[in-house]
Formats: C-alpha cells, sequence, structure tokens
C-alpha cells in the first residue's frame, strides 16, 4: 500500500495569540517553555520525512565555529543539516517560528532579529553532554529551541533533554522527546544535556538571534 504523499501538503497555520500569551509568561517567570500542542501532527510527519531527502547532507555536529571548529564525539554525537526553507515543510516550520519571533518581540521587546536551524539527527547511544547554547555577550544567540519528532517514544528509551539550574546546577526539568513538543528556553541561562537513548532521535534544533551590530559582539569565532 501506498503511503498518502502527506509532505506535499502540509498544513499552513496561525500561532494562537493566547499560545503566544502563555509561552512569553512561562519566559517571564521560568525562563523556559514546554509546549505540546502549538505543532499540527500532519506537519510533525512531514518535518520528519525532511530528514530522508537526498539533498540533506547531514554532517557530523561539532562544536566551535569556522576555523575552531572540531568534531568532538566525546560531547555530542547527532548529525545535523542546517534548514533553510528547502521544501513547504519546512517553510511552513520556518513561518511558524517567525510568527514566534513576532509574538515574543511584541510582548517582550526581546528584539529577535533573525532565527538559524537544524534539522538533528542522533543515532542510538549517541549524546550531547552538559553545555551552554550561548555565553553571556559572547554571542548572538539568545533563545534556544527544540522541536521533537519522534513518535510513540517510551519513557524507557532515554534521549531526554535534561534542562539544569545555572546557580546550583540541579536538575530542573527533564523532556522526553515526543513528536510535537517544542521547548524553548533563554540559551544563556540553562546548561542542558541530551542523553543517549536507545533508538534513533530525530528533532529540530533552533536559536533566535539578536542582531550582531546591535549586540555590540561580533558572533565569535568559537
Ligand atoms: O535535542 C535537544 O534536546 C537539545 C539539542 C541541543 O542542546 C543543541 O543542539 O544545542
Ligand atoms: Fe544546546
Amino acid at each position: 500500500m501506498r503511503l498518502p504523499q502527506i509532505d506535499q501538503h502540509p498544513p499552513d497555520s496561525t500561532v494562537a495569540e493566547s499560545v503566544l500569551d502563555q509561552l512569553a509568561d512561562a519566559l517571564v517567570s521560568e525562563g523556559y517553555a514546554v509546549v505540546d500542542d502549538l505543532f499540527d501532527p500532519l506537519l510533525i510527519q512531514s518535518l520528519r520525512t525532511e530528514f530522508d531527502r537526498p539533498d540533506c547532507q547531514f554532517k557530523t555536529a561539532g562544536i566551535g565555529r569556522d576555523q575552531a571548529f572540531t568534531v568532538a564525539r566525546d560531547i555530542r554525537g547527532d548529525r545535523i543539516c542546517w534548514l533553510e526553507g528547502q521544501s513547504l515543510a519546512a517553510t511552513r516550520f520556518l513561518g511558524i517560528m517567525g510568527q514566534i519571533q513576532i509574538g515574543l518581540n511584541q510582548r517582550l521587546f526581546m528584539g529577535l532579529f533573525d532565527y538559524e536551524s537544524h534539522l538533528a539527527f542522533y543515532p542510538v547511544g549517541t549524546f550531547y553532554k552538559k553545555h551552554l547554547d550561548a555565553f553571556k555577550g559572547r554571542s548572538n544567540r539568545v533563545l534556544s529551541t527544540v522541536l521533537y519528532l519522534n513518535t510513540q517514544w517510551d519513557c524507557y528509551a532515554g534521549g531526554e533533554l535534561v534542562l539544569y539550574t545555572r546557580a546550583d546546577d540541579a536538575v530542573l526539568q527533564r523532556v522526553v522527546p515526543l513528536a510535537g513538543r517544542l521547548v524553548v528556553f533563554l540559551s544563556e541561562d540553562f546548561p542542558h544535556e541530551v542523553l543517549p537513548a536507545t533508538r534513533e532521535r530525530y528533532s529540530i534544533a533552533g536559536w533566535f538571534r539578536v542582531n550582531t551590530n546591535t549586540a555590540g559582539v561580533v558572533d565569535p569565532p568559537e
């Protein structure tokens, strides 16, 4: 039986003002949010099929940028492909993230200027050790996002995202990487790690950035 070509028709959607209100409130009070019903399940299915596109050249992710870039499998083992609206599903995804950008700027004056994101595939047993996505004043990444694309993830499979408090390194939240779940957190404030899993793990990680000119520092080569 042929499966329907769902990836041809991912639905377009508008993020409700009430969802943006809740997201903004959570960022102000907690610094992070976990949202489960923002994305249409059909779009999530389409985004999962992006990983099978022949034009997506997955590279082993590294640490650092430009000349400082190194692959370090003892730190992270994911394989990534940058997202640039290669398909209707990717365009829809970026459209939703654009609505979140505008919605948060209107509510919190965050000055979010653009958004970069990549598909991330963690082979079985791989992980991403505890890290910060941005260091104060040294990066233009201000808000991290992760959208999970894993259907029927059971709680014994591992692969959780663990968020820690910056002050005392206590576990703040363990997030199961379930399809459709979006995690948003302030990039400078939460050390986090991805635990190894007994199955392949699919997600889209992204970062809202402020304009480097207004941040005062050019995105550093690291
Ligand atoms: O996939 C996740 O849960 C988090 C990924 C992450 O921390 C990163 O790519 O910087
Ligand atoms: Fe991260």
